[in-house]
């Protein structure tokens, strides 16, 4: 569905894209996940022909982005992250006039628009004038009219951005039961993490212009970050004596700021018992104990040495013990 070979586009000395060989086949459901300026939107808009690659190339649906636009742009839908509905129609006449847009006859554009409002679940919003919906109900008026005119494969930028959680929430089951109900193939942009990890059946991590992991979000996680526990302890003493019996578990990996240990170790849930046990044998005093199982983010952390999270502490805030 989609295939790129070195794709790329610089903005003056920006590399946006900074050669992306992709490939997506018919029906699967992708995440490109980034953090602000990696690289995503570029992206996007050069597959749905919107801007031109500075060099490489790209096929999507079948067709060459930059010498045959009309009949990639025929076969996809694109949904930017500005809301593409006029404000002061009717959601139901915004679908009507777009499907007209794309060459239907006013009563299949009808017929159409009135089966998006209902799989959509915008039933009783779809009378109303655009101006007057939710955040949530907007999005999900932008995504029926990327879908007019059924495109096999749906561009979808950053599609929950703004929107409450329970949106969010929602405005994915509908995502998820596009693909099952019609097999549409979407390429989504995120830098929401656990949208990525539960939408997506594989998440592409892009980074500078350039994809620096790409399999499904467990593989990533078992592959490029393991289980963590962080001990936070009583007294700075106890914080050294801490350190020099974790950096004794095998290999584990220790970090340390302050009172806090951050302890990267495979299997960590077994092995914390025996850590606490050794600890109290020593006399050591700890306040607290966290395990967690790791987050795309620690794959990020891992891939990039930053974190996605805006403030959350990184690698290079943290002092290896050990090292
Ligand atoms: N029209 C443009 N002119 C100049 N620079 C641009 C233009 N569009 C994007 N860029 C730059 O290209 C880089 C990639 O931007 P892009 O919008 O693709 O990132 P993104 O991953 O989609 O980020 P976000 O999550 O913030 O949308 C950024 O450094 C951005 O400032």
């Amino acid at each position: 569905m989609i295939e790129t070979h070195e794709l790329t586009r610089h903005f003056k000395d920006v590399r946006a894209v900074d050669g992306i060989d992709l490939r997506v086949a018919e029906g699967e459901l992708v995440a490109l996940l980034g953090p602000n300026g990696a690289g995503k939107s570029t992206t996007l808009r050069m597959l749905t022909t919107l801007i031109p690659p500075t060099s490489g190339t790209a096929r999507v649906a079948g067709f060459d982005v930059t010498r045959q636009q009309r009949q990639v742009r025929q076969h996809i839908g694109y949904i930017g992250q500005g809301n593409g509905a006029a404000h002061s129609q009717r959601g139901r006449d915004e679908l009507i006039s777009q499907g007209r847009a794309y060459g239907l006859t006013v009563r299949a554009a009808r017929a159409r628009a009135a089966e998006l409002i209902d799989s959509l679940g915008l039933g009783e919003v779809a009378d109303r004038t655009v101006s007057t919906l939710s955040g949530g109900q907007r999005r999900r008026l932008d995504i029926a009219m990327g879908l007019i005119h059924a495109p096999r494969l749906l561009f979808l930028d950053e599609p929950s951005t703004g929107l409450d959680p329970q949106n969010r929430a929602n405005l994915q089951e509908h995502i998820v039961a596009l693909r099952r109900e019609h097999g549409t193939t979407i390429l989504l942009t995120t830098h929401y993490l656990d949208e990525a990890d539960s939408l997506a059946e594989r998440v592409i991590v892009v980074d500078h212009g350039r994809i620096v992991a790409d399999d499904t979000p467990d593989r990533l996680k078992a592959v490029h970050a393991g289980d963590r526990v962080v001990l936070t302890l009583a007294t700075g003493a106890d914080a050294d004596r801490a350190a020099a019996l974790s950096a004794r578990v095998p290999a584990a990996t220790v970090t340390r700021g302050g009172r806090t240990l951050h302890i990267a170790v495979p299997g960590a849930p077994a092995l914390v018992p025996g850590l606490l046990a050794d600890l109290r044998a020593d006399g050591v005093t700890v306040a607290a104990v966290e395990v967690s199982r790791p987050t795309l983010d620690d794959v990020f952390l891992n891939l990039t040495g930053r974190s996605l999270r805006e403030g959350a502490p990184v690698a290079a805030d943290l002092d290896l013990v050990g090292a």
